[in-house]
């Protein structure tokens, strides 16, 4: 799925309206029966609902939701905010249209004397603000529909509107953002006012997700994100050039290659691990079964002595390399080729392992994945990624990427750098994380859309690099080697976490569900 900037909008909205054809106003109401949709299969129709419509687009969809909603029995409080006397065209037809219902009553702005606003009214209520606003009592039980400003947000909320914000986020009330949550931009938040951004329990955003909602300092704002198909024109998603999509099941699905009834171990790869050390040989016993789950016929794992009796009773498919040193490895021989390399788990950080990597660096070929400490220890000697191999996969979190790139004070920065970086050292970048972003040597950004917050746990990242390093020695490109390995991984922790719960899960069971998760995928393809 694309993702495009919230300033392509209005470019994908006039398309849709002129090709498919639809009128404005149509196209709003089919936006807003989405969202009244969502809205009516969540919460009882008892539900006290107060709306919080702006000038714009946003507010016309919320006022024919609150239309929509007053049609099937809910009671609304609604507030129109129009404080320069200039509504969008849809949003004053949406007014007019509300002001059709029967029974509705209407006020202009609520002025301090009226100061006996409290919710619920008898019947529901439609205020317009030109000046003063008393806000409405929110108490726990309410639900806030949030359509200050979506996409058309041009500067930071500040005065009167942030003033709303902020009360809206100190209360108690349930908050539903209609496309974004009011405040936040689609892209860039660096430079914007965190208080003066709604803090949503659930967006419901229309088409594609924000970028925005990829970023984990944006959850807060965000809350649950759930996208609605409004039926923008399929041909402006296809002519639409960007470089960032959400992957999705069928998508991950398509990049499943067919075994061969004829295949052999051999010829679905030999996985090399070079991995593990004294006190850290689980990384390396997890990085292998992983690696041979995925599907790798023969998988041998390079590592410290000390590590022998452990991996060959832990992963007895695996073959073994000791190396001289009982505790970490001291030298890297490849004495025989492999389909795929990996370097990195429980690695350790030992003076002769990291020459050992050096030299190694040195004699490559072949694009191999480097993970953990392979990171760190490239980190002290970031003049070697210039010479990695086309196409290497490198598996930072933030911190390693950190340590690898510089500093960043936001995701939105950081992505932007792995971008520069991905471009300028031809590589693959997979940025672990909620939404884990895979980067191409293009600068493509391919977020993740499985996964979920017990898979932050020990081991996880080892798993997923046995996990990529498999599909690279069955013959996957990189590229769909670390998509495919990506997505796989969470999806196994997602089932994994509906057998037993996020909090239950440990690496082991995210791989003992990696067989149901190919399952799943497969299921996608018929
Ligand atoms: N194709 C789609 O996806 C569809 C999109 N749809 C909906 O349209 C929404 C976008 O609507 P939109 O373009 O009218 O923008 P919106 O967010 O309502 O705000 C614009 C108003 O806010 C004002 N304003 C901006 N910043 C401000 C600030 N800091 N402080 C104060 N004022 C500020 C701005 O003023 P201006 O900057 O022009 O001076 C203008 O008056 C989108 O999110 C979705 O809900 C659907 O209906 C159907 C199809
Ligand atoms: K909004």
């Amino acid at each position: 799925m694309k993702i495009f900037f919230t300033n392509e909008t209005k470019k994908l909205d006039r398309f849709t309206i002129e090709n498919e054809p639809i009128k404005s106003i149509d196209l709003m109401e089919r936006a807003a029966s989405s969202v009244t949709f969502e809205i009516i299969s969540r919460w009882k129709r008892n539900t006290p609902v107060v709306v919080f419509a702006g000038p714009g687009n946003n507010g016309g969809d919320a006022l024919a939701v609150s239309r929509m909603l007053i049609e099937e029995g809910y009671t609304l409080d609604i507030y129109l905010f129009n404080p320069l006397q200039k509504l969008s065209q849809d949003c004053l037809k949406n007014r007019d249209r509300l002001q059709t219902i029967e029974g509705l009553k209407f006020s202009k702005s609520v002025k301090p004397s009226d100061s006996t606003n409290t919710f619920p009214h008898n019947g529901s209520h439609f205020t317009e603000i030109t000046n003063e606003f008393i806000p409405p009592t929110l108490t726990k039980g309410t639900l806030v529909i949030d359509g200050l400003f979506g996409s058309g947000l041009s500067k930071p909320l500040s005065g009167g509107f942030g003033s709303v914000v902020q009360y809206i986020n100190s209360s108690d009330a349930t908050v539903v953002s209609i496309d974004l949550p009011s405040g936040l931009f689609g892209e860039n938040n660096t430079e914007n006012i965190p208080r003066n951004i709604v803090q949503a329990d659930l967006t419901i955003t229309f088409q594609y997700p924000k970028l925005a909602f990829m970023f984990a300092e944006n959850e807060q704002f965000t809350g649950e994100w759930k996208i609605v198909d409004i039926g923008i024109h399929p041909d402006i998603i296809e002519q639409t050039e960007t470089k960032y999509y959400y992957i999705e099941p069928d998508e991950a699905a398509r990049m499943i290659m067919k075994r061969s009834r004829f295949v052999s171990k051999h010829n679905v790869g030999h996985t090399l691990l070079i991995a593990g050390s004294k006190g850290m040989m689980g990384a390396a016993v997890l990085a292998a079964k992983a690696a041979l789950h995925t599907g790798a016929g023969l998988v041998s794992v390079l590592s410290a002595a000390c590590g022998e009796k452990i991996l060959q009773t832990s992963v007895p498919e695996a073959l073994f390399i000791a190396d001289e040193q009982d505790s970490h490895i001291s030298d890297i021989v490849l004495n025989r080729s492999y389909s795929a390399i990996a370097v990195g788990p429980g690695l350790g950080r030992h003076e002769e392992t990291a020459r050992a990597f050096y030299k190694l660096l040195g004699q490559i070929k072949r694009p191999i994945v480097l993970d953990a400490d392979a990171l760190n220890l490239l980190a002290g000697h970031t003049e070697l990624i210039e010479n990695l191999p086309k196409n290497t996969i490198l598996t930072p979190h933030h911190l390693e990427f950190d340590r690898l790139f510089g500093k960043n004070d936001t995701s939105y920065e950081r992505l932007n750098k792995a971008r520069e970086m991905a471009i300028r050292y031809h590589i693959i970048i997979v940025l672990k994380g909620a939404n884990t972003a895979i980067i191409t040597p293009k600068g493509d950004v391919l977020f993740n859309s499985s996964g979920n917050a017990g898979m932050a746990t020990a081991g996880s990242g080892d798993t997923l690099t046995g996990m990529i390093t498999g599909l690279l020695a069955q013959g996957y490109h990189p590229i769909p080697a670390a998509i495919l390995g990506v997505f796989l991984h969470g999806m196994a922790g997602d089932l994994a976490a509906e057998k037993d719960s996020q909090e239950y899960i440990t690496a082991r069971d995210i791989i003992s569900q990696i067989g149901q998760a190919y399952k799943k995928l497969h299921n996608y393809r018929v």
